[in-house]
């Protein structure tokens, strides 16, 4: 059984143990429900056969019956107590656990992952699916299994009271449950047009926030908005249609549950006509029958909800079976060169990236990596720091293939600079201070200095501590690009990657970055990608890629002479020769 609810409702071994517990104390909490009604019919029974007998005194005082209604309401207050506590307080629990451990997943998913699925699609699944989930298990999940329980053992005591009085009751339920179950298939289908519906509209949305700025340029706030429209017509069609139709198989359900009175009332006025049962029986069937269908259609309820939620499991259970990556959280490099032996990679199935690719960076040197557009520079450097495996060949760093070490121990070492530099909602100092989280202000300062964001911060209205807006939307490119060198000069890690780390700055910060980087740079591994020739030319070694492949490796003066791609790269960009020696 716990098995069972664990991979079905992708629970943990705590959670599953908890909603077992759960299903059990709102059994208990049903059936306390009936304590006061027999109460009551005990009540009745031996008033009436006094007043129909006249018998003298009943069995039992009256103050008999207010104590026992008073020790029932405790009784039942306690229980209510317990079942509260195992139901919402673990569950909400479980909810804590679960969405952890989607955040851990996350933590150690490959890149990949995000690539495949856009991020307003993984935030909902952690936040909104989570939510739900929470919900229907905190109200709807116990009761669910409690219902069928009750009812079963209700039946079964019934059916020893009186069967023939009991078939009346019950032959109801199989037909119900039957019509239900056969709509299950269309409420599923349903339930998943829904969901991916609403999903694609929440798309939709992040997508015209993210991009409003390019709407507004390029004047497409009406087709944007037409093709939102047409989304959301499309479900409130979709779930007007679905309503309608899981709503008649539900009802259709109800109907059939509600002949079980009249089939009582029918039925047992029929054996009372003949005898076979006493008025106070037909009574007991008559109260008991009002009322054990409620909890029967609770559960009809609640299971569609539960349809429902198959889908935004499923969902949950996709991520937490994309494979992660580990490694040894040990790892000490003799020394920090990169190696690339035979490396091939594709992003996708059928178009290869980067073709047998062979190259060492070593440390103390500057590589750089230039080439046309698309070559699979950017790759390189992201696979150097492991944030995708590649499928042929190794990569290794100090002789120690990357794949067996954990990515975030693989990551302390090193420093990063990507084109695109994100940044987050908090002071100039906070967002430097990334790059070692217990740096002091004077190092960060330090840092900032030499990375030549001093000139801008000077000119914010609180300097250093003056918040930059999300993703640094208050700054210009090249400042936040000058942030972001901050960052790796004072991680000052001892591999460097720089991934058009200096293209949105001006000539004469760029000059000035560059010497503060020559610091930095010193005994280190810097892989250096760049279109501006002038940055790449006081490389120790260059890597041509074009396409894929490599096609030149060698010292800038050794691929000048060899007239090849980098050599007219040079040409283009420089039409005075005597700069290329200089
Ligand atoms: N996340 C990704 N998913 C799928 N394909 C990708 C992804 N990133 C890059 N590519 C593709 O891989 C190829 C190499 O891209 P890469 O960014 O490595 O080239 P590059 O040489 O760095 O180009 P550029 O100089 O323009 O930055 C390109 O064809 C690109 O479209």
């Amino acid at each position: 059984m716990l098995k069972y609810f664990q991979n079905k409702y992708a629970m943990s071994e705590k959670g599953a143990k908890d909603l077992f517990r759960a299903i059990i104390w709102t059994v208990v909490v049903d059936i306390s429900y009936m304590l006061p009604i027999m109460l009551g019919f005990k009540f009745l029974e031996e008033y009436m056969s006094m007043v129909i007998k006249s018998t003298d005194s009943p069995k039992s005082s009256l103050i008999y019956y207010m104590v026992m209604s008073v020790v029932f309401f405790i009784v039942m207050l306690a229980i209510a107590y317990f079942q509260y506590n195992s139901t919402y307080t673990k569950i909400y629990e479980e909810s804590a656990r679960r969405r952890i451990s989607l955040a851990e997943t996350l933590r150690r998913l490959p890149l990949a992952f995000f690539g495949k699925k856009d991020i307003a699609d993984l935030s909902s699944t952690i936040m909104e699916d989570a939510t739900q989930i929470e919900m229907l298990f905190s109200h709807s999940v116990p009761q669910i299994y409690a219902a069928v329980v009750t009812v079963f053992i209700m039946g079964v005591m019934m059916f020893f009271y009186n069967w023939k009085l009991s078939l009346a009751v019950f032959w109801v339920v199989p037909v119900s449950i039957l019509v239900f179950y056969l709509s299950r298939k269309l409420q599923n289908s349903m339930h998943e047009k829904f969901y991916h519906i609403k999903r694609d509209i929440s798309d939709k949305i992040q997508e015209g926030l993210d991009s409003a700025q390019e709407i507004k340029s390029y004047n497409r706030e009406d087709t944007f908005s037409n093709s939102l429209n047409s989304k959301l017509d499309n479900y409130e069609k979709l779930l007007i249609k679905g309503e309608l139709l899981i709503g008649a198989f539900i009802n259709l359900s109800y109907v059939f549950l509600k002949l079980g009175l009249p089939s009582v009332i029918l039925y047992g006025a029929y054996l009372l006509s003949t005898g076979e049962v006493s008025i106070f029986t037909y009574l007991v069937f008559l109260v008991v029958t009002a009322r054990i269908y409620n909890p029967i259609m609770d559960a009809m309820n609640n299971f569609a909800l539960l349809l429902y939620l198959n889908v935004r499991i499923k969902r949950m259970k996709e991520m937490d079976e994309m494979p992660r990556q580990n490694g040894k959280s040990e790892f000490n490099p003799k020394n920090y060169d990169i190696e690339f032996k035979d490396v091939s990679f594709s992003y996708q199935e059928g178009v290869q990236t980067l073709n047998r690719v062979n190259f060492v960076a070593k440390q103390g040197e500057v590589t750089a990596l230039v080439g046309p557009s698309g070559g699979g520079k950017s790759t390189i450097a992201k696979l150097t720091a492991r944030f995708w495996d590649i499928e042929k060949g190794v990569i290794t760093l100090g002789g120690e293939d990357i794949s067996l070490i954990d990515p975030e121990t693989l990551l302390n070492h090193y420093s990063i600079v990507f084109q695109d530099v994100t940044l987050f909602n908090s002071s100039v100092m906070d967002n430097i201070r990334l790059g070692k989280k217990d740096a002091t202000d004077e190092e960060v300062i330090k840092a900032a200095k030499l990375a030549q964001c001093d000139e801008f911060v000077e000119k914010l209205p609180q300097g250093y501590n003056t918040l930059i807006g999300e993703n640094g939307e208050r700054l210009s490119g090249g400042e936040r690009q000058r942030i972001s060198i901050a960052r790796a000069i004072l991680k000052d890690a001892p591999i460097i990657l720089l991934d058009e780390a200096t293209a949105s700055l001006d000539a004469e910060n760029e000059s000035k970055i560059q010497n503060a980087l020559g610091a930095l740079v010193k005994n280190k591994t810097v892989l250096i990608i760049a279109h501006r020739m002038r940055t790449v030319l006081g490389a120790d070694k260059i890597v041509v890629m074009k396409d894929g492949f490599i096609t030149e490796t060698g010292t800038p003066l050794e691929l000048k002479e060899k007239q090849g791609t980098f050599s007219s790269m040079l040409k283009t960009q420089y039409q005075d020769n005597s700069l290329i020696c200089s």
